[in-house]
């Protein structure tokens, strides 16, 4: 086990614990996915794993030592981590080359120019390496905070929502190649998200945070195939959720069903289509049974009647 939170109790405010007997572990080489909405905890749980604030009480073990958050390092943070926080933290007058190679030692100028440049390219930055970060986009400088902390190559690298400023194609691109990389060099990592389908494909495991409580700490196919609760379903993407007496009603299994899961097929229960949506790679159809709408995905256009198969 590469990293341990045990117990962990903390507060900004007395009485009123954000995180209460948290317990969290990590592999070596792991990639964690930290999710839940928004003010849940995410970007205090990375800071205090990294030792930017003190906790009040339980123990955060890494790499077999116990941590002691800012009093125990002279320079803030965790030197075998490292933190990609949201503010990015780059120098404003070094060029993006200075920023990711500011870590890597100066003794040998060509292999730092070829680390560099390979950072660069996983980032899709090569052609920006002398521009200043201030003449950077909010996701541009997002890409080069992640450039600059793989540099040093951490144990662990800790990323606040990594993928926030990114553009589509690009968030592809770069999520394929990070991955690969943290794969390659054994990293373990761990990324905070509100967007479970973000990292869902590369997570070894999915853990979930509400007000504070960990809520799900499971793989992924484990928490899509059955989640804790409607909060954990609807961080995974569009959901159907059924009450118990639907369930009843449409002799149901479980409680979440995701579009996809529904089948549309003869002998099915009846359900009459309220629109059918080109969607790209399917059709994105509302139903109706009875009062209630549900979404189902197909590969047709639906209209009429259809039969539904849960
Ligand atoms: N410095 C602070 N003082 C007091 N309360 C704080 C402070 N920083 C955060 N909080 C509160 O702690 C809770 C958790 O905040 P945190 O930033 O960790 O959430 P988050 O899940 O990372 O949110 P987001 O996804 O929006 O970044 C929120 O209710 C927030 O208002």
């Amino acid at each position: 086990m590469l990293l341990e939170v045990k117990n962990l109790y903390f507060n900004y405010q007395t009485n009123n614990p954000l995180f209460h007997n948290l317990n969290l572990h990590v592999d070596e080489g792991q990639i964690v996915a930290l999710a839940g909405e928004s003010g849940c905890g995410k970007s205090t749980l990375l800071s205090l794993i990294y030792g930017l604030m003190d906790w009040q009480s339980g123990e955060i073990i890494f790499d077999g030592e116990k941590l002691f958050g800012p009093k125990g390092n002279l320079v803030p943070g965790e030197s075998k981590m490292k933190f990609v926080a949201q503010n990015y933290d780059l120098m404003p007058y070094g060029t993006v080359y200075d920023n990711v190679g500011k870590y890597i030692s100066n003794i040998n100028l060509t292999s730092k120019k070829e680390k560099v440049d390979e950072l660069l390219d996983i980032v899709g930055l090569s052609e920006y390496a002398k521009v200043i970060p201030k003449n950077l986009s909010g996701g541009q400088q997002q890409r080069v905070a992640i450039a600059r902390a793989l540099a040093i190559l951490p144990k662990m690298l800790l990323l606040d929502e990594p993928f926030s400023n990114l553009d589509f194609s690009r968030k592809f691109e770069l999520r394929d190649k990070l991955f690969s990389y943290a794969r390659e060099n054994n990293m373990s990592l761990i990324i905070s998200t509100h967007n479970l389908e973000e990292v869902l494909p590369w997570a070894d495991k999915i853990v979930v945070l509400q007000n504070g409580r960990l809520i799900q700490n499971d793989s992924p196919k484990e928490t899509y195939e059955n989640p804790y609760n409607d909060y954990v379903a609807k961080l995974l993407g569009e959901v159907n959720i059924f009450t118990e007496g639907e369930k009843t009603q449409f002799n149901l299994s479980k409680k979440h069903y995701f579009p996809h899961q529904i089948k549309i097929a003869e002998g099915g229960v009846e359900a009459s289509v309220l629109e059918s949506l080109f969607a790209g790679s399917y059709y994105r159809n509302k139903v109706r049974i009875n009062d209630k709408s549900i979404v189902v995905y197909s590969q047709n256009k639906l209209s009429g009647n259809v039969n539904l198969e849960f």
